[in-house]
């Protein structure tokens, strides 16, 4: 009886099958089945003899028209998978090696429930796309910082109409020496004039003091104009100005920068309400006075339509910052709003002007593009405004501003590189990249990497923090107990658990030591956020982060590397993310992760955001750099076989616990919807029809077959009920990253692709609003 389980665990004699049968008996899928085993079994041993290829006891690989090895199974399978021809395997690049095998052999039975495809890193990856473009690399050129502090004599914070007493605070408190360009316009115009203004600058460019020092300037001079007149300056003399700012992270950090400020003039007082605590508690601090106040939108219209006490007539400044993310995540009408109150509470209470108080309210937007929705903003909320920017021309100390292509600017010494991955890889290569940047820096450097949800950040998260057992040189195998934190869902906290050595550990961490990757020598720490953590958990992770190498709380200061390991749904989220690097005239690097094929065409939109700096790598180099020995004794073309067992490693650990396999599941599938979820304009990059899911579940250490994985619990829509119950065809399951649209079957897959991305985008806005704002930090 020649069942499909059987198949795979056939011994490979040289005489087995020698002698051609004939097969009788049993049904005509049993007969069917046993002949194509027969045949198979002959040609390996043709092979055998031939020399070509060993057989390896416990392992027999059957490639398919996919080249996937599959693995044999404890349980026979009912359904015999028999129409794949099986393949010799011409080359060593084409088998996992020998020693990565014989080590997966004896673990794999109870490893692989309901049969599993194990499919090799190194075969059937689809190949980067010959592009005609110029050809992008121009590294090792030095660019002048085009957002750092001027060097210029005049451009003094005094000169620009600062008082001593806050520009020897900025300097002696805060290490603040000279403005940078933008802080330099920025400044002079709103301490000498009431018009609104627009601000747009790049990323690290320093536009929060640009607002912020005018502003307090400001009121320093309103309070000594009341004290001439004889009236006191407090808390109780009213609300000045208001902040808004798109997320509680950012508001949070506004905030600390003018507690900063004030510990000058500590006789003003500033507040901040951006929900995350009870409306009781932010009403009280309201009932006691401020002059200041932080908000989230949000936030901001619910206290001004039910907390009577806090009275807006004396706003005299507004600033919109972030403009671009306050109208991407729907806080349009908020806004409004809020001018539309401010506007009407000022006029009624004109008769209680104090002296020094201007007459008109300033609005001043801040922003880094000039997208759509910042238009609407510009001529929602703006008069008559000032622009204040660097234009595309302006030198900056003698050198060329930021600005390459209008409404994007990027800072001139970023450096910018893409690395093409074919998605089997994509796991393995975000470690080779991680191994190699933290050995040439060592563990005082600090990188950020963006992926696409929750689920997904949960998972590599784990997977990068697991002890490793892969043999890869020097790293850190045992687990570092002292590190495992402190920061814990609080919902979760009583379910912490004693593990081996004896040490509890809370079972949800935030911040751990990188085991599987970093070294004894150079360990590396890994924090998780994401937008799904509660609001302490998110901030004082933020914070641990911030803490880690330097110690400054400000934005997040030096962090040398931004990976894009999932690209950005648009091309605003591109700029704030690589933005979060090259600050304030510092260097940084920012790499993107690219599939080949269609998301090849981004590399365009990385050219409109800056030409120059851009290079380009692919996931052979990185792998090579981030899995070759330190010693650089290796064999040729070693860092496979190390990074082959790296991911067999990881595979085998997701396999081995139900509970890091419903992860894995449940972060793929995640993942998938949230790739639908690009915005319009960028959806010929990310064409969901064009994704190899077989491979891409390589990527989350999987094994099932794509069709098979249904996590229980993630919120299905209406269309996968509707799917369901369709038939599915097994290609657009497996599609090719190859294959044009024209050769695939007219499968279901668009329909999921479309829907899922209204669906997505839809509970992604409403999440995110919910959270009070989403920032780049906030990727649930
Ligand atoms: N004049 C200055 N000299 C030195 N450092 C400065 C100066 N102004 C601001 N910085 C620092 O530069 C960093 C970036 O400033 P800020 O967060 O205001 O930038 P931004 O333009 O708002 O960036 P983004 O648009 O990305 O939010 C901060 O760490 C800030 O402390």
């Amino acid at each position: 009886m020649a069942d499909d389980g059987m198949l795979l665990n056939f011994e490979l004699s040289a005489d087995a099958f020698a002698p051609k049968k004939t097969f009788k008996g049993g049904s005509w899928r049993d007969r069917l089945t046993a002949k194509k085993s027969s045949e198979w079994g002959r040609q390996k041993a043709k092979e055998r003899e031939a020399g070509s290829k060993g057989s390896i006891p416990g392992f027999e690989e059957v490639q398919s028209d996919d080249e996937e090895l599959i693995l044999p199974d404890d349980q026979p399978r009912k359904r015999a998978r028999i129409d794949e021809p099986v393949l010799s395997k011409p080359n060593r690049r084409h088998s996992l090696s020998k020693q990565s095998i014989e080590k997966d052999g004896p673990r794999r039975p109870s490893s692989i429930p309901n049969g599993g495809v194990v499919s090799s890193l190194f075969t059937y990856n689809s190949k980067a796309v010959p592009r005609n473009s110029k050809p992008e690399v121009e590294n090792d050129v030095e660019i002048e910082p085009s957002n750092a502090p001027l060097h210029d004599e005049l451009a003094t914070f005094t000169n620009l109409g600062l008082s001593p007493t806050l520009a020897s605070h900025l300097l002696k408190k805060l290490a603040i020496r000279a403005p940078t360009a933008i802080q330099r316009r920025a400044i002079e115009q709103l301490c000498s004039a009431d018009t609104d203004a627009f601000i747009q600058a790049e990323t690290g460019s320093g536009k929060t003091l640009a607002y912020l020092l005018p502003v307090v300037q400001r009121l320093m001079h309103l309070s000594k104009q009341m004290k001439d007149a004889g009236e006191d300056f407090n808390r109780e003399s009213g609300l000045f100005a208001i902040i808004l700012s798109p997320t509680r992270e950012l508001s949070k950090q506004i905030s600390s920068v003018i507690e900063g400020l004030l510990s000058c003039c500590h006789w003003i007082v500033s507040s901040i309400v951006i929900g995350g605590e009870k409306k009781k508690s932010e009403k009280a601090r309201l009932r006691k006075g401020l002059n200041i106040l932080v908000a989230t939108p949000g936030r901001l219209a619910d206290h001004l339509d039910n907390t009577e006490v806090l009275d807006v007539s004396k706003v005299r400044w507004l600033v919109l910052d972030e403009g671009d993310r306050l109208m991407e995540l729907g806080f349009e009408k908020d806004i409004q709003k809020i001018v539309s109150v401010l506007n009407l509470r000022r006029t009624k209470a004109m008769e209680r002007v104090l002296p020094g108080l201007p007459d008109r309210r300033t609005t001043v937007l801040c922003s880094a593009t000039l997208k759509g929705g910042v238009q609407d903003l510009h001529s929602m909320a703006l008069k008559e405004p000032v622009s204040i920017s660097l234009d595309e021309n302006e030198k900056v100390d003698g050198h060329e501003a930021g600005n390459e292509s209008k409404g994007f600017s990027a800072p001139a010494q970023l450096k910018q590189s893409y690395v093409t991955v074919p998605p089997k890889q994509r796991l393995v290569t975000l470690v080779g990249t991680l191994r190699q940047s933290f050995k040439r820096k060592g563990s005082v450097m600090k990188c950020i990497v963006f992926i696409s949800c929750a689920d997904s950040v949960d998972f590599h998260f784990e997977v990068l923090t697991r002890p490793s057992t892969a043999p890869v040189e020097g790293s850190a195998t045992e687990v570092h107990k002292t590190a495992d934190v402190e920061l814990e869902e609080p919902s979760l906290s009583s379910r912490s658990k004693k593990i081996a050595q004896g040490t509890t550990v809370s079972e949800f961490r935030t911040q751990a030591l990188a085991t599987s990757w970093s070294t004894k020598d150079n360990p590396v720490q890994l924090f998780r956020l994401h937008g799904s953590l509660q609001q302490s958990t998110r901030t004082s992770t933020l914070l641990a982060y911030t803490k880690y190498v330097a110690s400054r709380g400000l934005d997040l200061p030096n962090v040398d590397l931004v990976i894009e390991y999932d690209p950005p749904f648009s091309k605003d989220d591109h700029l704030h993310r690589i933005g979060r690097t090259a600050r304030a005239g510092k260097d940084g690097r920012a790499m993107i992760f690219l599939m080949p094929g269609c998301e090849e065409g981004y590399i365009d939109v990385l050219k409109e955001v800056r030409q120059r700096n851009l290079t380009k790598h692919d996931a052979d180099e990185m792998l090579r750099k981030g899995f070759s020995p330190s010693s650089g004794v290796t064999a040729d073309r070693d860092w496979e076989n190390q990074a082959t067992n790296w991911q067999l490693d990881v595979e085998r650990w997701t396999l081995d616990h139900p509970k890091h396999l419903e992860q894995a599941r449940r972060a793929y599938q995640s993942h998938i919807r949230a790739y639908a979820t690009h915005v319009a304009a960028e959806r010929a990059f990310f064409d969901m029809r064009d994704l190899h899911l077989g491979h891409l579940a390589k990527a989350f250490a999987l094994r099932d077959k794509p069709g098979s994985i249904r996590v229980p619990g993630l919120r299905p829509s209406k269309d996968d009920n509707n799917r369901a119950n369709a038939p599915r065809k097994a290609s657009a399951v497996r599609g090719s990253a190859s294959a044009s649209r024209r050769d695939r079957p007219d499968d279901d897959t668009g329909v999921q692709a479309v829907s899922d991305e209204r669906e997505g985008r839809r509970k992604m806005q409403a999440k995110m609003k919910a959270m009070g704002g989403a920032s780049e930090f906030n990727l649930g």
